[in-house]
């Protein structure tokens, strides 16, 4: 593996179909933030995704594309993709369907560099949620307990509690985290202040921001790095 990414505490996930100005990707790459995904539900094209990959190369922060079919999963230039899988939704097609489809088309896949990621998608509202008709109504145990079946029985090395675009449950990440031994524990959604990244800091072992960076900026961002390291 190119990085230690088991050791993240800090993850910033910047949007191929967003525009930030270069100054603003500096700052991010030069945050503290230890490591930049790729990644957004709808609308990433291989041309929208090579231009942010060539704005956030060149500062040594590790890259990792998150692909959400695999006309995105593309290594060029990047460290390492985090291939999604969503455990509570009814459709197979988002938990094993599209990666059959990938493997049987591409005979290359670089192996060493992927690592498979158990959402549990709790925001109904978010893309990932409307698209992939995740059932959100989960009580704490229940989330808990997928993230056994993700962790215990499927052997899934990051169990991700994904509220995207809405701050969660402190008690739901509280929950998993109690199930959770050695998955890597990823939260994210809704992070925009220290004090949020260091109330699910203390339950994630690595926490994700994403929207902050564009709606309160670089500074923001930077708050939520201090907060976890
Ligand atoms: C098999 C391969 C290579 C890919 C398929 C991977 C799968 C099954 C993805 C399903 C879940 C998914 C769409 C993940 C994308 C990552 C993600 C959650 C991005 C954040 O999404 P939102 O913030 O909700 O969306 P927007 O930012 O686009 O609005
Ligand atoms: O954009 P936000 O709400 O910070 O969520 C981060 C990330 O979990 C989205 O996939
Ligand atoms: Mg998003």
């Amino acid at each position: 593996m190119h990085t230690d990414w088991k050791n993240w505490r800090h993850v910033t996930k910047l949007d191929p179909d967003k525009h930030l100005d270069q100054a603003i990707v500096e700052e991010v790459a030069t945050s503290g933030t230890d490591a930049i995904l790729l990644s957004g539900t709808l609308n990433v094209t291989p041309e929208n995704l090579a231009d942010l990959r060539e704005q956030v190369q060149g500062y040594g922060v590790p890259l990792v594309v998150e692909p959400a079919d695999p006309s995105g999963a593309v290594f060029d230039g990047v460290d390492m993709l985090f291939v999604p899988s969503v455990l509570n939704t009814p459709d197979a097609r988002w938990v094993v369907g599209k990666h059959q489809q990938w493997v049987l088309n591409d005979p290359a896949i670089p192996w060493e560099r992927v690592v498979p990621e158990a959402y549990i998608v709790l925001n109904p509202a978010s893309a990932v949620g409307r698209v992939t008709r995740a059932v959100c109504d989960l009580s704490p145990r229940e989330v808990a307990a997928y993230a056994g079946c993700a962790e215990r029985y499927f052997h899934f090395p990051i169990v991700y509690i994904e509220y995207s675009g809405t701050y969660g449950d402190p008690a739901v990440v509280q929950a998993a985290s109690e199930m959770v031994e050695d998955a890597v524990l990823y939260y994210g959604g809704g992070i925009n202040s220290a004090e949020r990244a260091a109330e699910m800091a203390q339950y994630a072992d690595t926490i994700v921001v994403g929207n902050a960076v564009y709606e309160k900026g670089a500074g923001t961002l930077k708050a939520t790095v201090k907060a976890v390291q």
